[in-house]
């Protein structure tokens, strides 16, 4: 079977169009004139079409890629047919139809299956990968980036390595595995050298590596890295990239309180993302651009932004597999729905101030859903990332204390295994019940994993943050858990404390005083370690 990927005169068309998709397009119309053979004429349609797409005509692109992709199924050209695949899910993909991504790359696996081609299945596990990034599921992403790190090694493609690396990197970032990501983002970065496609993926990079100086609090350099992907960005016509690097601009100086500066740039991110249908960053871009208007009280452009953003909610959602979404997720948007409706039905009678204000508490109960732990009603893990980069930032920029408490409750293990789930599922809600007893309103409790929690104390230095500590470990050891099962006459937890000591990032705080804990449970237990 013919490798297409082979073909030199394809080869080299397609490194012409990474640098400059107009010649490409405009050099296969011409060797399609000189060329009989009808594989060679195909592989040269279907690279116009891919052309289209890498010159921003999606629609053109869909359809000469439907029609390519027709005529490659009847010849059985499965590797033009895996291609063709590829490029039209990820069309998709920016469009938000994320249920027609997903069932264009499983056809894409099949059909590179049939032929043996690797790149096929790289292609494959990278897009499912993305699909499944898109959908908030970045540890079954990771692993499907993983699996095309492996198939990929063979190829030696370092425009295909560096592409996959970024994949990676932005499901480590997600995943808040920042060390992993920024070694993904070095072998992207090795790989781009010898990439064909150097801007467009250098471009990328910087954004992910302005979220990582962004999670370390390095603000600065992260407006500087993303200036420079603007710039690359815009150089090289990517229009996807600027908007993505418009959008983070804006999210970046929004955190630095600069809101003149973040909307230009979320304005931009927003018109660019429409202009090539990428619902999600048009999403995210009006969501900041509605907060920034409320913030500056300009309440009228608060409700045409939040108004957009909802629309896009609805449309990114309405796109997506319902078997994908969970049936929490699926109440939430029905809810939101409705919510839309009455606000509309509202608008004549109400001010615009009422109306603003019913979207912010229905999004503030939204939030708390998704941010809080089912079974002890404290927040949730995800909420905690959120909060601990907010909290870090405000700390150093008032130069103000910040501690936090990691807390694990001792040989939880024997009470589940003693006394039942059931019990053990009591006996983490009434820590979590202790623990608030003994905190203030703006200390955030967060069920870190199981067994453990973790509490952020703004203000209180290393003294206190022990203080606080003990006060919750004797009010637990002191507590009468003969209650809850007869034979639990003990329970006892033991606590790390660490308090922000200048330039660290979320990261390493939690990892210091994840050590105390260790150290707490190695020196006996019971116990508070600083
Ligand atoms: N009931 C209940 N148990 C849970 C939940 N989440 C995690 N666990 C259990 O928590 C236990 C944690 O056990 P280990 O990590 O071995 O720790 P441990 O027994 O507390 O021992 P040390 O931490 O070393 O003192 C496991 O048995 C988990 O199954 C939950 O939501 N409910």
């Amino acid at each position: 079977m013919l490798i297409v990927h082979e073909l030199p005169f394809i080869y080299q068309l397609h490194e012409l169009m990474a640098r400059d998709p107009a010649a490409a397009q405009a050099e296969a119309a011409a060797q399609m004139a000189t060329r009989a053979d009808p594989v060679e004429r195909l592989a040269l349609r279907l690279l116009q079409a891919i052309c289209h797409a890498r010159l921003g005509n999606y629609v053109q692109a869909e359809y000469e890629l439907t029609r390519a992709l027709r005529q490659a199924k009847q010849r059985g050209m499965h590797y033009l047919v895996a291609e063709a695949r590829d490029e039209l899910a990820a069309i998709c993909l920016m469009r938000g139809q994320i249920d027609a991504a997903l069932r264009q790359w499983l056809d894409c696996f099949d059909a590179a299956l049939q032929e043996d081609s690797r790149f096929g299945l790289v292609r494959a596990h990278l897009g499912i990968g993305k699909v499944l990034f898109a959908l908030g599921k970045h540890d079954e992403a990771k692993e499907q980036h993983l699996r095309s790190v492996e198939l990929s090694y063979a190829l030696k493609d370092n425009s295909m390595n560096s592409a996959i690396h970024l994949c990676l990197a932005a499901d480590y970032l997600k995943l808040a595995e920042f060390d992993r990501a920024y070694v993904a983002l070095a072998i992207a970065e090795d790989n781009l050298a010898h990439s064909p496609y150097p801007d467009k993926h250098r471009s990328e990079l910087l954004i992910y590596r302005s979220q990582i100086r962004a999670g370390r609090g390095e603000w600065h350099k992260a407006v500087n890295e993303l200036d420079e992907a603007i710039r690359m960005a815009t150089a090289g016509h990517y229009n996807w990239h600027h908007a993505f690097a418009e959008l983070e601009s804006g999210r970046v100086h929004f955190v630095l309180n600069r809101l003149a500066t973040a909307r230009s740039h979320l304005l931009i991110a927003s018109s660019k993302a429409h202009s090539i249908a990428s619902h999600l960053l048009e999403m995210q871009a009006e969501e900041l651009l509605y907060s920034i208007s409320k913030q500056e009280q300009r309440y009228e452009e608060a409700l045409v932004h939040h108004r957009r953003y909802t629309e896009l909610t609805l449309e990114l959602i309405d796109n997506q597999n319902r078997h994908q979404i969970d049936p929490t997720t699926r109440r939430r948007l029905r809810r939101m729905e409705s919510e839309l409706a009455l606000a509309q039905s509202e608008q004549e009678n109400s001010s615009l101030m009422a109306r603003l204000q019913s979207h912010e508490q229905h999004i503030q109960a939204l939030k708390i859903e998704a941010e809080t732990d089912p079974l002890t009603g404290v927040f949730n893990r995800r909420a905690l990332e959120d909060r601990l980069q907010r909290e870090l930032y405000t700390a150093t920029q008032l130069s103000r204390p910040f501690s936090l408490l990691m807390l694990d409750i001792d040989h939880f293990k024997q009470v589940n295994d003693r006394f039942s789930h059931l019990t053990g599922d009591a006996v983490l809600k009434t820590v979590a019940e202790l623990i608030q007893s003994c905190c203030r309103q703006d200390e955030f409790i967060t069920r870190y994993g199981g067994e453990e929690f973790v509490i952020l104390l703004p203000g209180a230095g290393a003294d206190t943050a022990r203080h606080i500590a003990e006060r919750i470990r004797l009010k637990i050891s002191h507590h009468d858990w003969f209650t809850l099962h007869p034979e639990l006459l003990t329970l006892t937890i033991s606590i790390g404390t660490a308090e922000l000591q200048a330039g660290e990032s979320t990261h390493d705080l939690l990892a210091r005083a994840d050590a105390h804990l260790y150290q707490a449970k190695a020196g006996g237990r019971n116990r508070t370690c600083c």
